[in-house]
């Protein structure tokens, strides 16, 4: 693929290439390619169990194939040493579905904690960090109050700062509006694309909300559940009307949104 290519050559960004993914015996997806460049928001989209957070574990670190290639600024994820991986795992910020804040801590120890463990800043450097961070996404000030004290889609922002505590390259978002209101995603949504422009990072979510997926996604690639390959591959505002495939025309137009969206609304 010409878009591999020239990315490799340009060692910047992430590029999966001919990624296998299994579980034992049983095959989840394979042949798996596709390029997500920097200042970029790149989706990963499909019916449940396609395999979806699959793929994002693999490309986090947290599973292995034995085939395949996943390489970040040129760099190969799966052949380095431990301390270039642990490195390289640096780089990668992470937003869990469930946030995974830390309910005993309030939300500037939750957000200064990644500096603590992976840096040399003092404490003062780590306060003015949290602020910053904090300020970034919209909860300046807040860091005296517990996780259980804030909104579902404040509790989204907290994680998202702490995802960026060490200043990563990358992004990882897993189903970011899962259970947030239209409203709040909405600002959800508008938060990461500011991220991504501000921070020039390379963003990867897996979502099925389609306003989500309509609003941020520059890029996509849509798993298929049934030939275990992706079958789609572009801007989903193309694919609602061009897509070859049905099942994925389908996907993306199962709502009034997507109605608009192929009608030319925007
Ligand atoms: N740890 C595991 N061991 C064995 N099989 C697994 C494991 N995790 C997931 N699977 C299977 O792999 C397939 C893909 O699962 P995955 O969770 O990646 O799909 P998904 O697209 O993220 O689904 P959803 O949208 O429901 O979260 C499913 O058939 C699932 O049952």
């Amino acid at each position: 693929m010409a878009e591999l290519d020239k990315a490799q050559s340009l060692d910047e960004g992430i590029v999966v290439r001919d990624l296998r993914l299994a579980y034992g015996d049983t095959l989840v997806q394979q042949e798996l390619s596709f390029y997500v460049p920097r200042a970029s928001i790149f989706v990963i989209m499909g019916v449940s169990g396609c395999g979806k957070s699959t793929l994002l574990r693999h490309m986090i670190d947290l599973e292995q194939s034995d085939q395949g290639d996943i390489r970040f600024d040129g760099q190969r994820l799966w052949t380095r040493d431990a301390a270039e991986r642990a490195a390289l795992q640096r780089r990668i910020g992470v937003l869990f579905q469930s946030t995974a804040l830390w309910s005993s801590m309030n939300i500037g120890e939750n957000v200064g904690l990644p500096m603590q463990l992976h840096t040399r800043l003092s404490a003062a450097e780590i306060r003015d960090q949290v602020a910053f961070k904090l300020a970034l996404v919209g909860l300046a000030g807040q860091e005296k109050r517990m996780p259980s004290e804030l909104s579902g889609g404040m509790q989204k922002r907290a994680g998202l700062a702490r995802a960026i505590a060490l200043d990563p390259d990358y992004l990882f978002l897993d189903e970011p509006s899962a259970g947030l209101d239209p409203i709040t995603s909405q600002r959800l949504d508008a938060l990461i694309m500011n991220l991504r422009d501000a921070l020039q990072l390379s963003v990867v979510a897996v979502t099925h909300e389609l306003p989500s997926i309509f609003t941020i996604a520059d890029d996509s690639i849509y798993l298929d559940n049934e030939s275990r390959r992706a079958i789609a591959h572009g801007n989903p505002r193309d694919l609602v009307r061009h897509a070859e495939h049905a099942r994925v025309r389908a996907f993306l137009n199962r709502s009034s949104v997507a109605s608009e969206v192929a009608a030319g609304a925007s």
